[in-house]
């Protein structure tokens, strides 16, 4: 199966990158190199292809390489969903992210109708024991990798939400005010369920029935139903003005996952089999959305390589090559990846005197 791809990536200004240039032949690559060197910079400017604040979630300036913090670009070619396309975005003077698809001004959410992108990074290891908000961002992050077109009913509904805590705050009592914010929050809610509902189900079936290397988790969605909302609202709009915000709503939902061949919630499980839940989750994301589009996502993997057993990586480099899928990979040593043999691409990524290097090492 062909895979989406990037092409070439160029990058300015960007974190530890003052400037950069590789190109990719849409083998999975695996960028190789010592603490520090820039390889996670790297996955991170790949994730600003997609919609968002990339796997870092962080704000445009922080991104701009210091101590200059000027700005930063990042340039790419991609093999997209329907065709070719040269994409590009930055920021500059503390203003917000930028985008241009083929020269021409663009929407960031434009860019999740040309490429999908999956990624795994440290970050989340935490994701079964930490709060409700990172396992939303996951879940949403799956739903809108089904459906694009999510990203905006959650945009809606964060920005009718902001509307109507203003209003608990301000304490206005604006009936009509309240009743058309609310009408507008259920009908971005009742969308919202749908696709999270949707993403649940897909995880759930392209994981398989069958144990494999990686373990299947059961998920579900704890979430108010967004036919009672409305009234929810309404009716407690004095309690939610002695809170100062909406207290009900799917800004409120949790996902939840069961380690199934032990029966446990994920957040009881071991550091280890939290990671293997994760990554079976972001294979079965890979798998469905390559039987949707037809092409494998771009994966971004941080760090995943070297926290698997033999058995468990290999099992993993053979899933990704089965998917066609272009894995961008990170570890500190070429042996991590020595199972992939000329399967994939290895890029060395080294940092002196404050200049980072990539270098094309070759199978
Ligand atoms: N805005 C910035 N300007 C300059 N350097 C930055 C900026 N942001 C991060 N860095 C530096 O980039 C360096 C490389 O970070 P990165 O996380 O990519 O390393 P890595 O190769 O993934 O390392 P590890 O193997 O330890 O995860 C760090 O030393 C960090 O201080």
């Amino acid at each position: 199966m062909r895979g989406l791809a990037v092409t070439s990536l160029a990058l300015s200004h960007f974190r530890s990158h003052r400037a950069a240039r590789m190109g990719f032949d849409g083998r999975p690559v695996a960028f190789v190199g010592s603490n520090g060197a820039g390889k996670t910079n790297l996955l991170e400017a790949i994730s600003l292809l997609s919609p968002g604040r990339g796997l870092r979630r962080a704000a445009a300036d922080e991104i701009a390489r210091r101590p200059e913090a000027l700005g930063w670009k990042v340039a790419a070619a991609v093999t997209g969903l329907h065709s070719g396309h040269e994409i590009e975005t930055w920021a500059e003077g503390g203003g917000a992210r930028q985008v241009r698809v083929d020269g021409k001004a663009a929407t960031q959410v434009m860019l999740g109708r040309l490429l999908r992108i999956v990624w795994l990074v440290p970050a989340m290891d935490r994701l079964w024991t930490e709060a409700a908000e990172g396992r939303r961002r996951f879940l949403d992050r799956v739903a809108m990798s089904f459906a694009p077109h999510h990203a905006e009913a959650v945009l809606d509904y964060e920005k009718a939400m902001r509307e109507r805590n203003r209003l608990l705050k301000e304490q206005v009592a604006d009936a009509h005010w309240h009743g058309a914010l609310e009408g507008r929050m259920a009908e971005a809610a009742r969308a919202i369920r749908a696709h999270r509902d949707e993403a649940v189900a897909r995880l759930m079936a392209a994981q398989g029935a069958a144990e494999t290397a990686f373990p299947r988790a059961m998920l579900s969605v704890a979430s108010d139903d967004p036919e009672d909302l409305g009234a929810a609202w309404a009716e407690g709009r004095r309690r939610d003005m002695a809170a100062g915000r909406t207290l009900v709503g799917p800004h409120r939902a949790d996902l939840t996952a069961i380690y199934a061949a032990k029966d446990v919630p994920a957040a009881q499980c071991s550091t280890g089999e939290q990671k293997a839940l994760l990554i079976s989750l972001i294979l079965a994301n890979a798998r469905a959305l390559a039987e949707d589009l037809g092409a494998a996502p771009v994966l971004l993997l941080d760090e995943v390589a070297a926290h698997l057993d033999e058995g468990r990586r290999a099992a993993l480099f053979d899933e990704i090559c089965a998917l066609g899928a272009q894995a961008f990979m990170t570890g500190t040593g070429p042996e991590l990846f020595t199972a992939l043999g000329d399967r994939a691409q290895r890029i060395e990524v080294t940092e002196a005197q404050g200049l980072s290097q990539t270098r094309d090492i070759g199978p």
